[in-house]
């Protein structure tokens, strides 16, 4: 259940998120692509909440069911089952009033207009949301000034290289001032920099302008970084829903490196076999090898090692981040350890 949000009743003794805080309530939600055999349960009863002015990281692997869930919130694709509520408002009973608080970013990118200039499509799109342009014109200046897009402010957006377009899609979406922004993706395809200053720009607009932001991402360091609360799906189901820290500390998975003269070709093919590998280098003699596991694993290891007689020359742990939970949460769903 949801931590930071407080809980009232239902009616029925489940607790669901109260409301009031909430900026997207999901309850319920099931979607099926397919009929008979070949029908694929792309979400499958999903339940949370997403509270007002917080940023929510979805992960998943590939398949998972992210894009479905997020287009059924969004009303681009009707679920079989279930509800969405934007601030209290159900979707599919009062669509425009309830997506007038919401704007999304789908895929990396936004059609802007390539003929019109940077500050033509934040002005664009700005009256497409019901603001008039010049009301928001210095929300826009800060927006263009904090992306590094001042200097481009009045170049077409066809001449622009792509981490600046995918810049313009991001300052584009931020233009309407809408209070709830569903980002698929959004550091795709930028340099380090831009990722950065995009990151710190979402946190500023969620604690100075109490925006929300649910952000799907392969990208574990930016979900690590930039969200208060991550939801793990798998196989259509939320399979982990907590905070960056509670997820960190709850692990299972230790991430270890052992460097030794004994650790000869032979035995390292072996612990390829049984372990995570994240990587092998040859030393003269010998090898480094660094693999991720659980607590039961680090005992084994440690007998297998002891059994092979290779001396412990280096050993260091790495603190689990947010990859090794969630490598270990979705292998374990799918069965693969
Ligand atoms: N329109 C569709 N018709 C049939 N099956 C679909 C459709 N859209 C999605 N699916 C299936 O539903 C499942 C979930 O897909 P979805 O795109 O939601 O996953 P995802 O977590 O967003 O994956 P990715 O990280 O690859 O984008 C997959 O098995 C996919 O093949």
């Amino acid at each position: 259940m949801i931590e930071s949000v407080s809980e009232v009743s239902d009616g029925v003794g489940r607790s669901v998120p109260d409301s009031r805080n909430v900026a997207v309530a999901v309850d319920g939600l099931s979607k099926r692509f397919g009929d008979g055999e070949e029908a694929i349960t792309a979400v499958n009863d999903v339940t949370f909440g997403i509270e007002t002015g917080s940023i929510v990281g979805l992960l998943g692997p590939n398949g998972a069911g992210k894009t479905t869930l997020i287009k059924s919130i969004l009303g681009m694709v009707l679920p079989d089952e279930g509800t969405v509520q934007i601030r209290g408002i159900d979707v599919y009973d009062r669509p425009r009033e309830a997506y007038a608080y919401v704007d999304a970013m789908l895929e990396g990118a936004r059609n802007d207009y390539w003929r019109l200039t940077v500050r033509e499509n934040l002005r664009y799109f700005a009256t497409i949301s019901g603001v008039d342009p010049d009301s928001v014109s210095e929300r826009h200046d800060r927006l263009l000034a904090q992306l590094g897009l001042t200097e481009k402010a009045d170049v077409p957006v066809r001449e622009l290289s792509r981490g600046m377009k995918q810049k313009v899609s991001l300052a584009s979406v931020l233009a309407g001032g809408a209070e709830i922004l569903f980002l698929d993706e959004p550091t795709l395809g930028l340099d380090i920099e831009s990722s950065r200053t995009l990151q710190r720009e979402l946190r500023r607009l969620v604690e100075e302008e109490g925006l929300t932001v649910i952000l799907s991402s392969h990208g574990m360091d930016v979900v690590e970084t930039v969200c208060d609360r991550v939801l793990i799906m798998s196989d259509g189901t939320v399979i982990a829903d907590d905070t960056v820290d509670a997820l960190l500390q709850g692990t299972d998975r230790h991430t270890i490196e052992i460097a030794s003269s004994g650790l000869t070709g032979r035995i390292v093919s072996k612990l390829r076999t049984r372990f995570d590998t994240l990587s092998v280098e040859q030393l003269e003699p010998g090898a480094r090898i660094e693999l991720t596991t659980d607590s039961d694993g680090l005992y084994e290891l440690m007998d297998r090692l002891r059994a092979e007689d290779v001396p412990l020359e280096h050993v260091r742990t790495v603190e689990p981040d947010l990859e090794d939970v969630f490598v270990g949460m979705t292998s374990l769903e799918s069965g693969d350890r």
